[in-house]
Formats: structure tokens, C-alpha cells, sequence
């Protein structure tokens, strides 16, 4: 599986019960309305999308799904992961590249575990200005947008319902297989985990002191180790990666974010690779800074674009 796959399956998910605020639930349909499935066409790819994913019946549970502990929604999460787990994983085994459109980035979850049980040696690059890896017992939200990536590792304290479930005994990710660019908002008990486990993170001062091109460089480095670029990809990419001046329809805008550029920057240097096998573009939500949600859903677009090979000449 070197070779990109040349079908790219559009995985809208309609889910916002991994954060607070209403509206990035119909992010996947704006993405898809503004024209993503003709453009990608363009770009010379085979484009599959037969609309979104059927998320009511959980979407109804968002509200009356009681905390655990200090998990929102926990349930509604749960199954969204569950399922959306399942159709990367079937769009893979189809040798389709899934494009999850979100929706909050507790979807990750599920795009990241169905990507490893396909590519079990998939690396993946998460582009954000969080890390997202606050544990149950960290959380100071408990939003779990803001938790994925401790499930994924299984860190102390995810072992827990609904989610042990069907998260595998044996987690899917490994501290060493994630890489972060972006980051500028970090809480403290995540700075500990990262720190703890080793996570190679490029935040915002890297990116300021070496220059977008070198921190992607190094990213890739690190996860091929060495200077092969072989290794499968997965990429997670928050909108609020970029800067609210450019993205500012999103519900956890942080300010001191990456340029139009260097988002876009990131995903060309990727597709280059020829290693993307799947990637999730997360937290667009139109209901937010309104007179700028066109802007933010057409630069969800463009970053989409970028992956999938649009260039610049
Ligand atoms: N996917 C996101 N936008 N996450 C924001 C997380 C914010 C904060 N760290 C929390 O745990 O609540
Ligand atoms: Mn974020
Ligand atoms: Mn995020």
C-alpha cells in the first residue's frame, strides 16, 4: 500500500456532542455544499460521497446523555467513535482514502482507530492549537473534543465506560507515532502527559523560530525516522490550527496561530510525501463569527485541496 489510493471517500459527520456549543455539527454540509466533492474531482481524484453519516438517533441522546464523572456526553461520543471507526476502516479496506469531515474533533477517536486497523504502522500528524489529550481525570472541561488522543493511547484513567467497550485492550497508538504542529493552548495537566510520554510537539514557537518548512521536515524525520517518507499518514487537522484571523468560525479560536500559508504549507509538504492514507478536517462551525463563516469553510476547502494535491503552478 505505497501508492495513494485514487478514490477519495467523503466521510461527512454531523456531531457536535464532543464540545458545547451547537452549530459544528453542520460543518461536514457546508464543506460539502460549497463545491469540496467537484473540486477534488478536478484535482484528478475519484470522489465518493453518499451523504453523511445517519447520526440523529445519537445526536438525540446530545442533552439527556448523563456525565460520567466529568465526561459530557460520554455515550453519544462513544458511538459516534464506534461507528465512524468502522467506516474508515471501510473505506481503507476498499483502498479509498476516508476524508471525515467534522463535526468536533472528538470524531478522531474514531477516524484514528479505524486507520490503525488497517495500517497498524500509520503515524499521525495532528495540526492544532490543542493537544487534545486530556484524559477523564484531566479534563478541565470535560469535553471530550478535548480527549481523543489519551483514549488512543490508552493513557491511565481511559479504561473506563462506554468507551472500554470497544477500545482495543492493546491501544492503537503509541506515544512515538503521534506528532503535534500548532500547538498554543495547552492545559497543564496535558503539558505533564506530553512531557511524561515523550510526544514530539512542534508548538507555535517552533514554528516561529525554524520556519513552517523545516518544522514539517522534522516532523516527518521523526516519524519515519530518517529521511525515508514511507510511512503511512494520518492527518488530523483542527481548523483552529490557523490563526482566528483566518479561521475564525470555530469554537475554541486561539490567538498567535499558523498563517493561510503555513496551514496550507503543512498539507502540500504532506501530499508530497505520497504517504497520506486518511485525513480529518475538524471544527469548522458556520454558526460562529458568522459574517466569517464563508471564509473558514472555503479554507477548510483549500486545506482539503492542498492534501489532495492541489499546487501552486
Ligand atoms: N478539539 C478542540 N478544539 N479541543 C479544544 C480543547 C480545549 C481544552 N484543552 C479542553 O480540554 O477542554
Ligand atoms: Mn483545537
Ligand atoms: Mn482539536
Amino acid at each position: 500500500m505505497s501508492a495513494a489510493p485514487r478514490t477519495v471517500a467523503i466521510v461527512g459527520c454531523p456531531f457536535s456532542g464532543g464540545q458545547g456549543r451547537s452549530g459544528v455539527d453542520t460543518g461536514p454540509n457546508s464543506l460539502v455544499a460549497a463545491g469540496l466533492p467537484a473540486s477534488l474531482e478536478e484535482l484528478g481524484w475519484k470522489v465518493e460521497f453518499d451523504g453523511h453519516q445517519q447520526f440523529e438517533h445519537i445526536n438525540e441522546l446530545v442533552g439527556s446523555d448523563a456525565p460520567i464523572g466529568v465526561m459530557k456526553n460520554p455515550r453519544a461520543v462513544s458511538e459516534v467513535s464506534r461507528l465512524v471507526a468502522a467506516a474508515v476502516e471501510a473505506k481503507l479496506r476498499e483502498h479509498k482514502l476516508p476524508l471525515t469531515l467534522g463535526g468536533d474533533h472528538s470524531l478522531a477517536l474514531g477516524t484514528i482507530s479505524g486507520t490503525k486497523r488497517v495500517h497498524p504502522d500509520a503515524a499521525v500528524l495532528w495540526i492544532d492549537a490543542h493537544a487534545d489529550i486530556n484524559t477523564p481525570s484531566t479534563t478541565p472541561s470535560g469535553n471530550l473534543h478535548g480527549c481523543p488522543v489519551s483514549f488512543l493511547l490508552g493513557l491511565p484513567g481511559t479504561d473506563v465506560a462506554p468507551f472500554k467497550d470497544w477500545l482495543p485492550a492493546k491501544p492503537a497508538l503509541q506515544a512515538q507515532d503521534i506528532v503535534y504542529i500548532g500547538l498554543r493552548d495547552i492545559d497543564s495537566g496535558e503539558r505533564k502527559i506530553l512531557r511524561e510520554n515523550g510526544i514530539k510537539c512542534y508548538s507555535m514557537h517552533e514554528v516561529d523560530r525554524y520556519g513552517i518548512g523545516k518544522v514539517v521536515d522534522m516532523a516527518l524525520d521523526h516519524v519515519n525516522g530518517g529521511s525515508s517518507r514511507k510511512r503511512p499518514i494520518h492527518l488530523s487537522f483542527d481548523v483552529d490550527a490557523l490563526d482566528p484571523s483566518v479561521a475564525p468560525s470555530t469554537g475554541t479560536p486561539v490567538r498567535g496561530g499558523l498563517t493561510f500559508r503555513e496551514g496550507h504549507y503543512i498539507c502540500e509538504a504532506l501530499y508530497e510525501t505520497g504517504s497520506i492514507v486518511a485525513m480529518d478536517l475538524m471544527e469548522v462551525n458556520p454558526s460562529l463569527m458568522q459574517d466569517h463563516a464563508e471564509q473558514t469553510i472555503a479554507i477548510g476547502c483549500s486545506l482539503i485541496r492542498s492534501a489532495m494535491g492541489e499546487t501552486l503552478l
